[in-house]
């Protein structure tokens, strides 16, 4: 038996639709065993204890690309991702899936590949990246449809809050709120305001990273999705914190300058949304891992 462990992810940071996401310290975790029957998946939704599973899905595909029989499996999940939340639970099963193929055959895809074949089944890479990687990374596929992919780092002194809703929001349909087309003086805006914010990461500028991330392109469309977006905005920018919608949403995660500012945003947005879960997250820097279990024993990580 092998388990998988995967971190959430929160995409695009506001100003970096579908190119910049950050691996954040949710996880969920997969244990994958033969099985006697073709497939059996438990721990999750009912809804998705079938073939149509994205782990199994993913799985699939891995078994495709290295040309292998799709072995008898039993699937185990214990997830801490809430669902449609924007903190990626999509591309977490899709990475515990294809990584599970790959451990099955020996470590046979190589963590390119496993980006590549990621990007395909999410469509964009701004989320399975960090999942694969960890922290704060940047990605596109190139003409070649190659991953291209940059790591910056986060100052230690900006602390992350994660506004979870009780309700949920899918990327699909927060996908179909949003224009097709983007005029010059957005795109200046966008570009500008993006570079720069990975700048106010990297040093903690609290003052610049309020200025830089205020996004144009996917914001004002999906905040109509989430009627307490400037609410929660307001209340964040008023600890000198900044907020953005955590991937497709409903979840908001705020950046907060330092601990104390981060303490008094949980009190006083739990205060505000009795019904939401608000929950400080780390960075996570590892991005996915696995260890082989032999009868109780981690044989190797
Ligand atoms: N444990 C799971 N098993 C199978 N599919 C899952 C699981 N968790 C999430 N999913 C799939 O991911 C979808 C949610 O993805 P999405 O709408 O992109 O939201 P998000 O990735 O922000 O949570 C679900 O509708 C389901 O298809
Ligand atoms: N760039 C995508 C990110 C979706 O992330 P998720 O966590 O909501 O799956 C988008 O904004 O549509």
């Amino acid at each position: 038996m092998f388990k998988i462990k995967v971190p959430a992810t929160s995409a695009n940071l506001g100003v970096g639709f579908d190119c910049m996401g950050l691996a954040v310290s949710m996880y969920s975790e997969f244990y994958f065993e033969t099985s006697d029957q073709p497939l059996e998946i438990n721990g999750c939704d009912v809804a998705y204890q079938n073939n149509r599973n994205l782990v199994y899905q993913a799985f699939l595909k891995g078994c495709e690309f290295l040309r292998e029989p799709m072995p008898n499996l039993k699937i185990t999940i214990a997830s801490q991702v809430p669902v449609a939340r924007g903190l990626g639970s999509s591309a977490v099963c899709i990475v515990a899936g294809l990584k599970a193929a790959s451990i099955w055959f020996d470590n046979a895809i190589s963590t390119t590949n496993l980006l590549k074949l990621a990007v395909e089944m999410e469509g964009h890479p701004d989320n399975v990246t960090p999942s694969i990687y960890g922290g704060l990374c940047v990605s596109f596929l190139d003409d070649q449809q190659q991953p291209v992919v940059a790591q910056y780092s986060i100052s230690d002194n900006l602390k992350f809050v994660a506004l979870v809703p009780n309700y949920p929001i899918s990327t699909h349909e927060a996908r179909r709120v949003l224009p097709t087309t983007m005029n010059y003086a957005t795109t200046i805006h966008q570009v500008s305001r993006c570079t720069m914010m990975t700048h106010a990461l990297e040093t903690g500028d609290a003052d610049l990273l309020q200025r830089t991330c205020q996004d144009l392109i996917h914001e004002p469309y999906r905040a109509k999705l989430i009627p307490e977006y400037q609410q929660a905005k307001q209340l964040a920018e008023s600890e000198y914190g900044t907020m953005y919608i955590s991937g497709s949403g409903s979840t908001l995660m705020a950046i907060m300058p330092n601990q104390q500012a981060a303490h008094s945003l949980v009190v006083h947005a739990q205060a505000l949304f009795p019904q939401w879960i608000i929950s400080p997250v780390q960075i996570d820097k590892n991005g996915v891992q696995s260890e082989v279990i032999n009868r109780g024993e981690v044989l190797y990580r």
